[in-house]
């Protein structure tokens, strides 16, 4: 199996750089093109096996994958300029809000295609990776979930659902990211120093995601067994809602679609 990754940032080296740590495809059947050579270079010396190129049309000759991994408005744009094959490739983007039909138009309505979106807790091997198939066998769909299973925790979902899920998963990675930052500044204005506030406040967020998933419970009950009667944690809880807390999450999320 051999995988052409088209961009070479954020989500395209991490997923490069993920999928040579898994045992779904080796380096050395992996070519990544991108148009500036500095991430290129930090990929080679991440491993020298991966291939890498600045030729979006040389990356994808042979290639049973071709990943695009370029901003949603160069998508169309990439994929005029090079000559994918419908009948023996398959096409996996990560291009958040771009629609199967709109790569229809481009590459026909026969192609097979996966719209994946991950969050940046993939170049950890941490990802959420939402996963929606476009004229794929079942197969196919359990080869992309094994191999994003690799890089994180993989759901294969309707594209309906893809907006909404995108929101919560990996524009969500920035919420909580913005709930870390705004409580370790709490805790300096408290007198904590900031990179110990950081520690406390990042493993408190780690052991409350840890508590639903190997529970399987309802934050709420969670939340109960923090909160005693007339103690400390409802007054901070109370002032969180007099704030607006949920609604703003909430409204956060749905912007976000
Ligand atoms: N960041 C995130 O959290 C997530 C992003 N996505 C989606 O992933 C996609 C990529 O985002 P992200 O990785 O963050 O963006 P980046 O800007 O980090 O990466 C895009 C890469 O594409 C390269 N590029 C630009 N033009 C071309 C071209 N014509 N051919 C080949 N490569 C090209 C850029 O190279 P250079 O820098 O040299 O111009 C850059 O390395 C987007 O569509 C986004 O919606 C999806 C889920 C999460
Ligand atoms: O902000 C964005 O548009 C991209 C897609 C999802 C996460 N980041």
């Amino acid at each position: 199996m051999k995988i052409a990754i088209i961009g070479a940032g954020n989500m395209g080296g991490a997923i490069a750089r993920g999928i040579v740590q898994g045992s779904k495809v080796k380096a050395v059947d992996i070519t990544v093109a991108n148009p500036s050579n500095g991430k290129l270079d930090a990929l080679k010396a991440f491993n020298p096996e991966i291939n890498v190129t600045n030729n979006n049309q040389e990356a994808i000759e042979n290639a049973d994958i071709v990943l695009l991994a370029v901003k949603p408005w160069l998508v169309k744009s990439v994929l005029e300029n090079i000559s994918f094959d419908a009948k023996k490739q398959i096409l996996v983007t990560v291009a958040a809000g771009v629609a199967f039909t709109e790569y229809c138009k481009i590459i026909g309505e026969s192609a097979t295609i996966f719209r994946v979106i991950p969050n940046t807790a993939i170049s950890l091997l941490e990802s959420t990776t939402l996963i929606a198939s476009y004229n794929a066998s079942k197969e196919q769909e359990q080869f992309m979930l094994d191999l994003f299973d690799e890089m994180g925790l993989a759901m294969i979902i309707n594209e309906s659902q893809m907006s909404a899920a995108t929101a919560l998963t990996s524009c969500g990675i920035a919420y909580v990211l913005k709930y870390i930052h705004a409580a370790v500044e709490a805790g300096v204005e408290m007198g904590i120093y900031p990179k110990d506030a950081q520690k406390m406040v990042a493993q408190s967020v780690k052991g409350a995601a840890e508590l639903l998933l190997q529970n399987d419970t309802h934050p709420a009950i969670e939340i109960d067994k923090v909160t005693t009667p007339g103690g400390l944690t409802i007054k901070g809880l109370n002032e969180l809602e007099h704030a607006g807390f949920s609604s703003a999450i909430i409204r956060a999320m749905k912007a976000s679609r």
